[in-house]
């Protein structure tokens, strides 16, 4: 029985994530193996909804609020689909996973990474992805690519996605076991060669 792989890219907003998830599981696949893809928040019904709250809403609320509310949706995506295609042997990709949230709602908060980290590890239940890669570059350029209206948090604007970015690189190696940052700021094809270059067959 081969057993299963979870895998994280992660990134601020349009470094490239969702781009690059459709190439890594073919690549997988290519190898034989069966691969599910999620996003973090979403992909569960549960998901689904509370992402309408986090990112659609015009809502304010307080950073811890906001980090409970991704990491519920998280919990319903660990239990309902992630642990499940692991226990099967497959590969999870998830766009995004519990790193984003120690970044994303650590900045201009009052909630400490740390805290962050010790609420959102129990709200996983413990699973944390095998390989976490982190997609890598100044905020100015990625957010350039983006060419659709701002989420509630692309809306704080390019100094928040800059200092997310550096948390991003500070916190990556919390994140998992093996860690990888990969310069995104090239061609789509070029990133994803680097990307498969760490996963051989
Ligand atoms: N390497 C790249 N070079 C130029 N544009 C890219 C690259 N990768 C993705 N894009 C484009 O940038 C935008 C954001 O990509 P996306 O994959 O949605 O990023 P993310 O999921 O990280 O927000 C999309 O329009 C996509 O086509
Ligand atoms: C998972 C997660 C995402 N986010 C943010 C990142 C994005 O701005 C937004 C939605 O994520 P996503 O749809 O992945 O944005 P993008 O595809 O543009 O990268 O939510 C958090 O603030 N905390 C979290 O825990």
């Amino acid at each position: 029985m081969t057993t299963g792989m979870f895998v994280s890219l992660d990134g601020i907003d349009g470094v490239g994530k969702s781009t690059q998830i459709n190439r890594l599981a073919e690549h997988f696949r290519n190898q034989g193996r069966e691969v599910l893809c999620v996003r973090d928040p979403g992909t569960t019904a549960v998901g689904a909804r509370l992402r309408e709250i986090l990112l659609s809403s015009d809502l304010t609320m307080h950073r811890r609020t906001e980090a409970i509310i991704f990491m519920a949706s998280r919990s319903e995506l660990v239990e309902t689909l992630i642990r499940p295609a692991l226990a099967e042997g497959k590969v999870v990709i998830s766009d995004r996973f519990l790193l984003s949230t120690v970044v994303y709602q650590s900045i201009g908060g009052d909630v400490s990474p740390d805290l962050l980290w010790q609420l959102g590890r129990m709200a996983s239940g413990n699973l944390s992805p095998d390989v976490t890669v982190l997609l890598d570059m100044p905020a100015l350029d990625s957010m350039a690519r983006i060419d659709r209206p701002a989420d509630r948090m692309e809306a704080r604007g390019p100094e928040y996605m800059e200092s997310v970015r550096k948390a991003f690189l500070k916190q990556l190696p919390e994140a998992s076991e093996t860690t990888a940052v990969v310069d995104a700021n090239q061609d789509i094809e070029t990133v994803a060669k680097r990307i498969r270059e760490l996963f051989p067959a």
